[in-house]
């Protein structure tokens, strides 16, 4: 049982605008891949915390895929939702954006769908720990969640693989 109330999917909406450095970007000039991850993990990060109202880590990010590079000098806009909370986690899903701030012009670059579980210390070790259900509130929010449950399937059933992958090595 969770040890708070129901939280809406409203409530922990959290965005994120990174304006791409050359630190940022690879030689062509475009952001590195792994950069946009970082920045998907941290703006996920917060939006479960905000739900959990704990410390979350990551679990797990599903396929991600780069639809569209964006490069030095534009603008990466990061938006994280929950689309659905279980027992000790909740599905995190990410849409990120470019930007080119002086036009206004802005494209799709990427989204992923990221597990955090919430964490809390039990004898000075950090334990999975419940999680706040999640009020849905529009249609989108509602479709969002039915298709979380299948994600989730999948997700524990590749790790029950892996699981027993391992123990045979
Ligand atoms: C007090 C200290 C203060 C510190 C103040 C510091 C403040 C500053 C903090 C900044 C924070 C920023 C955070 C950024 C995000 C990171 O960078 S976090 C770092 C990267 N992530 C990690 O290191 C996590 C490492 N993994 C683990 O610790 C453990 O595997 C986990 C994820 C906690 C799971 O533990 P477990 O023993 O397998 O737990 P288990 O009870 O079997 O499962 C718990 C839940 O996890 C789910 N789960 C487990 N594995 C998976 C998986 N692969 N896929 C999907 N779901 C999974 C289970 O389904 C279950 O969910 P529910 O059914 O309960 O909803």
């Amino acid at each position: 049982m969770s040890t708070f109330g129901p939280r809406n999917v409203s409530d922990s909406i959290t965005t994120m605008t990174e304006y791409v450095l050359p630190t940022h970007a690879n030689a062509l000039g475009n952001v590195f891949g792994g950069q946009i991850l970082a920045w998907i993990d941290l703006c996920a990060a917060i939006c479960a915390q905000r739900h959990a109202g704990r410390l979350a880590v990551t679990a797990e990010f599903d396929d991600v895929s780069f639809e569209a590079p964006i490069q030095v000098g534009q603008v990466v806009l990061l938006r994280a939702r929950v689309t659905a909370a279980f027992r000790t986690s909740v599905e995190i899903l990410v849409d990120v954006e470019g930007e080119d701030a002086p036009s206004g012009k802005r494209w799709r670059c990427a989204h992923a769908f990221v597990t955090f579980v919430a964490m809390q210390e039990v004898d000075g070790a950090l334990k999975p720990a419940p999680v706040p259900s999640l009020v849905c509130e529009t249609e989108e929010d509602r479709a969002l969640a039915v298709e979380a449950n299948d994600r989730r399937i999948q997700r524990l059933a590749r790790r029950k693989r892996r699981d027993a992958q391992r123990s045979v090595g």
